[in-house]
């Protein structure tokens, strides 16, 4: 029995690291980058904050008729169906007035409170009189305000490095006045597919050549607001492949690889990795799909390799990629989500984590997960009809309506949301 050529892809003492072991390693090697930049608010949504956030003024900046109606000072008679002449109006963006004793004032609302008055009586519970207002029994002292500072006090921090800067935080940036902020830097990722048989979308397929999904699937997937992502296809060239990955190393916060990872004859992936300076950590993992899963360093760069197969390739960065992405950027990490599973996985033997395509919905109040396609590494198909991916723990009998945790396809705290 002849035994494999020294750089043969025969690697018998291949350790496989645990999937929860490798995700806290793939965390743990991350540092954030400390780039930071100034941008506008009206370009910051999905940035993640690098300083915080204090409220330069009060919200309200002042006090603030709550309803259009008429500001009185209680003790002047006005709750007891008193008439009181009225003195004056103020409009919303109009200087504060001050009450004369015993008038109404008119006030529309977010105009300012005139000074000296306590309440503010709606419209509806009041009568116009010639130039007097007739007040309807019982008005709440003090109701109808909207108290400065009630909603957020001038000088607290509003928004803490890490947070991601959505629609709400942008809406509440703008009431503040706070028109740029400092946030992390974009970070820098390089995407190599590997494989001679790739083509790009839109070209013509002839032999056993096929399309890369890989690599726009992984630009949509990782791409947003903080990242820039560069993609390369590169062949199944040894010293092509540790060129680029040299290349993209020096530029780059994160190098990603696809395919070439296995033991086929063309796998040179884990080779050009040693060939362009860099060690590997991890060469697989106890997951299924994505078994073949390196995670190293290039120089300064972080390096993930990830199979061939789409849906390894999904599940990976959905489970490494995304959540390294956060680190990099100095975004905490997230509490898991859980869902009811609606699938069931029988006893499993198998010692790897399965990640399971699912479909997300709400029944009961409860959020479900059910499977969204037929097994299978190669397939999209699943993928495509899934909004997260449900992650079953190995040699587990998985009941239906056992919570399993999910991982969203849209990141939660983005517009993307989950479900449908
Ligand atoms: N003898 C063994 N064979 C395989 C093993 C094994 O342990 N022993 N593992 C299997 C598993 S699991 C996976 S996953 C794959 C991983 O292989 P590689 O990382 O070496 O990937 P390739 O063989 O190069 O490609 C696999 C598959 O994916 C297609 N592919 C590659 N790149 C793209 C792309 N950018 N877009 C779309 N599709 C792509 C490629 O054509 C292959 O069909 O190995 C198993 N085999
Ligand atoms: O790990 Mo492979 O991704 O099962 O097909």
């Amino acid at each position: 029995m002849s035994m494999p050529a020294p750089d043969c892809c025969h690697r018998p003492h291949d350790v496989l690291a645990g999937f929860d072991a490798a995700r806290e390693l793939a965390r743990a090697m991350v540092r954030p980058t400390a780039r930071h930049e100034i941008v506008p608010l009206a370009a910051a949504t999905g940035r993640i904050l690098a300083r915080p956030v204090v409220a330069p003024h009060a919200l309200p900046p002042f006090d603030q008729a709550a309803m259009d109606g008429y500001a009185i000072r209680l003790g002047d008679g006005g709750g007891h169906a008193a008439a009181l002449p009225l003195c004056g109006t103020t409009e919303a963006g109009d200087p504060p007035a001050r009450l004369a004793s015993g008038t109404a004032h008119g006030v529309m609302t977010g105009g300012a409170l005139p000074e000296g008055a306590d309440t503010v009586v709606m419209i509806e519970a009041t009568r116009r009189i010639g130039g007097r207002i007739l007040f309807e029994p019982g008005p709440t002292p003090g109701s109808h305000i909207r108290r400065a500072g009630e909603d957020v006090p001038a000088g607290v921090v509003v928004n803490h490095p890490g947070d991601r800067l959505d629609w709400a935080q942008i809406g509440l940036l703008a009431a503040l006045g706070i028109g740029a902020v400092c946030v992390a830097a974009p970070i820098r990722i390089a995407v190599l597919t590997t494989g001679s048989e790739l083509r790009p979308a839109g070209s013509m397929l002839s032999g056993g050549a096929i399309h890369d999904s890989n690599g726009p699937m992984l630009a949509a997937l990782l791409g947003g607001p903080g990242t820039e992502i560069e993609l390369v296809t590169v062949p199944d060239d040894r010293a092509a492949i540790a060129a680029n990955l040299a290349i993209a190393a020096r530029g780059c916060d994160l190098v990603v690889t696809t395919a070439g990872m296995s033991v086929g004859g063309r796998d040179h992936v884990r080779d050009a990795v040693a060939d362009s300076g860099g060690t590997l950590d991890v060469v697989k993992v106890a997951m299924k799909p994505g078994k073949p899963l390196a995670l190293g360093r290039i120089g300064a760069a972080i390096f993930v390799g990830l199979p061939g197969n789409p849906q390894a390739v999904a599940c990976g960065a959905l489970a490494f990629l995304r959540p390294m992405i956060d680190a990099l950027a100095g975004r905490p990490p997230g509490s898991p989500l859980f869902a009811a599973a609606a699938f069931a996985q029988g006893a499993r033997v198998d010692r790897r984590t399965a990640l399971v395509p699912v479909h997300l919905s709400h029944r009961q109040g409860r959020l479900i997960a059910e499977q969204a396609g037929p097994e299978g590494s190669h397939r999209l198909a699943p993928l495509a009809a899934a909004d997260a991916v449900a992650v079953v723990p190995p040699l587990a009998g998985l009941m239906p309506g056992a919570l399993v945790e999910v991982l969203p396809f849209g990141a939660p705290g983005t517009s993307g949301g989950y479900g449908r």
